[in-house]
């Protein structure tokens, strides 16, 4: 890091914690090296670094991060010698440390963000990939003893996580209106949580987070590598489930493979129910498509679509129900600007970039892993040396998907059949283009192949 790097740094902290903290916490901090994402920062006492990780470190890396410096964490390493300003930090500190514990004031009112009115239980669509998560939410939702604790849903993007929160939330509300429930993002949380510590209002965010009924916290991975909002969400977390009150959280993957979350947190979000949301497949893509078709109409009654365009969509588009959501909200909009129907060409037309994207990119070695498994020959033989025609016959079936399905070049796809010549390739894909026409077994065996790779 530059020295105007840290200095800017050190000016904005200043504005954020004040002059005095500033003066006596962080003035007399001298940055060292950044590894790997860890700064580390020099420090005079052991209990001024830990004073400091425990008050200000999301503070700081929030402000490191501003000044592009790509930092997840702070290691406190004894300046050899005292820094600047370190004699007068031990006695300070004792002044700001009274200083910190804020006056009574009544704890802010609760408050959620806001609820998406769209996402309620009513408009999601259950399938097998989502069935045991929204048999889950809904049992949460009912408010009755708390069972489980926490409910923790995962899944990749835009599997409907926050459309189950913000659903729970809702039906929460509706049936037992005199209950609080808070649900935020984990992002959220820690802003609020930095604030508290910038405003010295440590004390209402703790009364504030632990007089909740029910907590919901989503995307709860954002809090990975951020130790003392980590340390903070654990204390918060232990707090509520001793009162038994609820806890919901999401995240994108499964406690045990977030990165960088502590292993006592990772362990206390395994301790309920933990449920994935598994990536979409054709059924539930084309309820969910017929559903939304149904919002569509009203926005844009008169307007129709044609058979097939549906089921066009729910195959082509699986990465995600967002991109499929909003591939419809478009097919609408362009249909009614230029007045014509939806049918597949206008479908083509107009969404010829999200189906190029969404097209699935096979690759070399999938293909050979397929192959080999569909021949049950080992993946070594088919890519070693040997020339007995049980290995070569698939090696050459393997060579011709390659060229057909992937981008790769001749050489590149003869680089990765254990460097072969690119003339072997191109001999080989001649061969099974002859046979193609000949031989019934290898057509069939070509179109099984091709077919099970492109789903
Ligand atoms: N089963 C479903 N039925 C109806 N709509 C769905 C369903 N699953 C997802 N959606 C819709 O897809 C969009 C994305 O869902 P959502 O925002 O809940 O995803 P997410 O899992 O929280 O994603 P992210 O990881 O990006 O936070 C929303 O508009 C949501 O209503």
């Amino acid at each position: 890091m530059t020295q105007e790097q840290w200095s800017n740094i050190r000016q904005r902290l200043l504005k954020t914690v004040g002059q005095n903290n500033f003066t006596t916490w962080i003035a007399p901090m001298v940055p060292g090296e950044i590894n790997d994402g860890i700064i580390t920062l020099n420090v005079p006492t052991n209990f001024f670094g830990n004073y400091v990780s425990q008050n200000f470190s999301d503070l700081i890396l929030h402000e490191t991060n501003a000044e592009g410096l790509d930092v997840s964490r702070l290691n406190f390493a004894l300046a050899a010698k005292p820094a600047a300003n370190s004699e007068t930090a031990p006695e300070q500190a004792k002044h700001t440390t009274a200083a910190t514990k804020p006056p009574a004031v009544p704890p802010s009112v609760t408050s959620t963000a806001p609820l998406d009115p769209r996402f309620s239980f009513d408009n999601f669509v259950v399938g097998k990939p989502n069935e045991l998560a929204h048999a889950a939410a809904r049992r949460v939702a009912e408010g009755g003893p708390v069972t489980f604790n926490p409910l923790f849903l995962y899944g990749g993007v835009g599997l409907g996580k926050t459309h189950l929160m913000h659903a729970i939330a809702r039906e929460l509300q509706q049936r037992q209106p005199e209950m609080s429930v808070l649900y935020l993002s984990a992002e959220q949380f820690m802003y609020r949580f930095v604030q508290a510590l910038r405003d010295r209002k440590m004390m209402d965010f703790k009364e504030l987070f632990r007089s909740v009924d029910v907590l919901m916290v989503d995307d709860v991975q954002f809090i990975a590598g951020k130790d003392s909002t980590q340390e903070e969400f654990f204390h918060t977390f232990n707090a509520l489930v001793d009162q038994n009150k609820q806890i919901i959280i999401s995240a994108d993957r499964a406690p045990t493979d977030i990165k960088d979350l502590e292993e006592r947190v990772q362990s206390r979000l395994q301790c309920g129910l933990v449920v994935d949301l598994h990536p979409t497949d054709y059924e539930l893509r084309l309820g969910i498509l017929q559903s939304k078709l149904e919002v569509q109409q009203k926005t844009y009654p008169g307007l129709d679509v044609e058979n097939g365009v549906l089921e066009f969509l729910a195959h082509r588009i699986t990465s995600n129900v967002r991109v499929l959501e909003g591939a419809l909200t478009r097919l609408f909009a362009f249909a009614s600007l230029v007045g014509r129907e939806i049918n597949m060409e206008l479908t083509q037309d107009c969404l010829a970039d999200v189906l190029r994207s969404s097209e699935r990119k096979i690759t070399v070695e999938e293909i050979q892993r397929k192959v080999s498994e569909h021949y049950n020959i080992r993946l070594s033989d088919m890519i070693g040396p040997k020339r007995l025609r049980s290995y070569a016959r698939p090696r050459q079936v393997a060579m011709y998907l390659s060229k057909q399905l992937t981008s790769r070049s001749l050489p590149e796809i003869g680089r990765r059949f254990g460097g072969r010549d690119h003339t072997t390739v191109m001999h080989g894909v001649r061969r099974i283009e002859e046979l193609k026409q000949s031989d019934s077994q290898i057509a069939e065996d070509l179109e099984l192949l091709g077919r099970a790779l492109k789903s």
